[in-house]
């Protein structure tokens, strides 16, 4: 990785036994003006593929994002996603739940309110919609009132879950948390420690759960200075220290 950052201080390097659940936004790459302006840096894909490997496949990433775009900025070969919160798995599963979509007229809304406030932007996935105002930041109530009354009209399909900047409206049912007791549940994964990073408060779903598996969970904000970057360099060092004498154990061995 081109960041050099001294290691001090930083949380210790996953063993092979680890598996690894890495937020997207805030925690793998830093928070951008608008969702299509986040940068990946180069070497990233290819740093996630070294792990992935080293660790048997054991890597996911866990993010609020939508499949294809989460595809389309880590197109790493073999990587598992949990996208939309843990709502949509890719490779997926025959126990993904049916879960609900926004219906038509909330789409509309959003466009909507997206073009009354120069500068937010509603953002629309499988299973839910987000609406965002870090560029037009006077449009945050309006953003909140109108994603509570869209969740109010269905309240047990969906809820409003705040973001930096942003209301997402999303499925009830759905939480990080969920997608790593799943994924933990297959084979690559089963029996290792796991380990999830994130920044945001979507992420403690998905630290909870890897404490109650008997693994840990580090946020940015505190154990990576809120940089971004330190943590892309404490990946960098993981792949590096995997590949050089640890090696991949075997999955579910234990
Ligand atoms: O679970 P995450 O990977 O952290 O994704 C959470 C949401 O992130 C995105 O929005 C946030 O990041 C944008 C890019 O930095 C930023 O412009 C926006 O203000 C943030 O709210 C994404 O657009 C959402 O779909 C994700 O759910």
């Amino acid at each position: 990785m081109a960041d050099v950052i001294p290691e001090a201080g930083l949380p210790p390097l996953p063993g092979p036994e680890s598996a690894l659940f890495l937020d997207f936004d805030g925690t793998l790459v830093e928070i951008a003006a608008r969702p299509d302006l986040v940068v990946v840096p180069p070497d990233l894909p290819s740093v996630l593929q070294r792990l992935s490997v080293a660790l048997g496949g054991a890597l996911a990433i866990v993010t609020g994002r939508g499949l294809e775009v989460v595809r389309g900025f880590l197109p790493v070969p073999g990587l598992v996603v949990a996208t939309e919160h843990g709502a949509v798995l890719d490779p997926s599963d025959a126990a993904s739940p049916p879960l609900p979509s926004p219906p038509a007229a909330w789409r509309e809304a959003a466009d909507r309110f997206a073009a009354a406030h120069p500068g937010a932007l509603a953002e629309h996935k499988r299973h839910g919609l987000v609406l965002h105002y870090r560029l037009a930041p006077e449009a945050g109530e309006a953003a909140h009132a109108l994603a509570e009354a869209m969740a109010a009209e269905l309240p047990e399909d969906f809820r409003v879950v705040p973001a930096h900047a942003a209301y997402e409206v999303r499925p009830r049912f759905a939480d990080k948390g969920k997608a790593v007791h799943r994924l933990m549940a297959r084979a690559a994964f089963a029996g290792r420690k796991p380990i999830f990073v994130g920044d945001d408060v979507t992420d403690e779903d998905g630290i909870t759960a890897a404490y109650a598996m008997d693994g840990i969970g580090y946020r940015i904000p505190e154990d990576f200075s809120g940089q971004p970057a330190r943590f892309r360099a404490w990946l960098a060092r993981a792949a590096d220290a995997l590949e050089a004498g640890q090696g991949p154990r075997p999955a579910g061995g234990g």
